[in-house]
């Protein structure tokens, strides 16, 4: 089976770096004529070996048999309207973390929606692209909702620095890899803002239970969110500086403005978790405390400051 990556950034070039380890993989980029020595913008100081087929035709791209989908949320929509082809019998894995704004559809759902002629599934969890490239040991899940194929997809991914677990619940993977990422901005103005270890670890705690809210509404499986793509996820980007996620919301904490170069998935997934949790009547208290901050219309003091004055509850 052939695989090829689509899209040149950070991750799509980890992942294939350490998949040519395995087999032959191709890497499309839509700027791949403008790398230098095999280099990708986006990840420096990691060059795609000569296992890697580097290109720029997408249309050579699409012929693998599996196809990971390695570009930010918010541009796979716009990277599947440039495959109009009919990719029949393929599998097509999500690599990307985020809810669509336009669908409020997760990645494995909306390259269903948009190839259902294909086989969707999901790969995420705590990895640094770096981590992947330096061939550091990382795991990951891999949720398909036919297990059959996600077998197959799991032994194919699989190389001896990424360990791939195997789940069925896309929804819960989709989910814990994308709202991880909204409560990293919050552990990063946290820190940002010198409130300490302890107030971290109060977020961290509750924007857990925010996660699996959310994720339990839509049929998320609570292993699922304890695991790899939920709470390991949720451990790595909230205590690493290496987390653009958490380095965006440390500048807001600090009253610095972020690097606007960077891709910083959870900004977009705050706006879409509240969308799709205003429509099922669920309360997300950090999440919107995150939105606020991201989007400017409230300091990060005054954030923290409504969120400690809420009404007392039950946990
Ligand atoms: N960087 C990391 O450590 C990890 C990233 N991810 C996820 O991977 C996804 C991709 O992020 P990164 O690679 O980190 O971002 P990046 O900012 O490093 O690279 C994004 C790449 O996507 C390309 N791109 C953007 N729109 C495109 C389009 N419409 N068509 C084709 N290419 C397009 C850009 O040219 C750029 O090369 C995100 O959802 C992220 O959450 C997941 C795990 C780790
Ligand atoms: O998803 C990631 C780690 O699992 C990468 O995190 P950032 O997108 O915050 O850099």
């Amino acid at each position: 089976m052939s695989v090829a990556v689509l899209g040149g950034g950070a991750f799509g070039t980890a992942l294939a770096i350490s998949i040519a380890q395995v087999r032959p993989v191709i890497l499309w980029a839509r700027n791949a004529q403008d790398w230098t020595d095999r280099q990708s913008p986006r990840l420096p100081d990691a060059p795609v070996p000569d296992a890697v087929a580097l290109t720029g035709d997408l249309k050579r791209a699409i012929g693998a048999d599996t196809l990971l989908f390695a570009v930010p949320m918010q541009s796979l929509s716009g990277l599947l309207a440039a495959i109009p082809e009919t990719l029949q019998g393929k599998a097509l894995v999500a690599c990307c973390k985020g809810i669509d704004l336009r669908t409020g559809q997760g990645p494995a759902h909306r390259l269903a929606e948009t190839k259902p002629e294909a086989t969707a599934a999901i790969l995420t969890g705590p990895s640094f692209a770096t981590d992947i490239a330096r061939g550091l040991p990382t795991a990951l899940t891999l949720a398909c909702a036919d297990d059959t194929v996600g077998q197959a997809l799991q032994t194919e991914l699989s190389t001896p620095n990424l360990r791939l677990y195997r789940s069925t619940d896309v929804a819960g993977a989709e989910l814990g890899g994308a709202l991880k990422n909204v409560i990293a901005i919050a552990s990063g103005a946290c820190m940002g803002a010198g409130l300490g270890d302890s107030a971290r670890a109060a977020l961290m705690t509750r924007g857990f239970a925010e996660m699996m809210r959310l994720a339990l509404h839509f049929g998320a499986r609570t292993e699922t969110l304890a695991g790899l793509s939920g709470l390991g996820d949720l451990a790595l980007t909230c205590t690493s500086p290496l987390s653009r996620n958490f380095r965006f919301g440390e500048a807001l904490g600090r009253g610095d403005t972020p690097d606007a170069t960077m891709t910083v998935e959870g900004k977009a997934t705050a706006r879409a978790a509240l969308d799709i949790a205003e429509r099922a009547g669920l309360s997300l208290p950090i999440t919107t405390a995150v939105h606020a901050i991201s989007t400017g219309q409230t300091s990060v003091a005054d954030a923290i400051q409504g969120l400690l004055a809420r009404p007392l509850k039950e946990e």
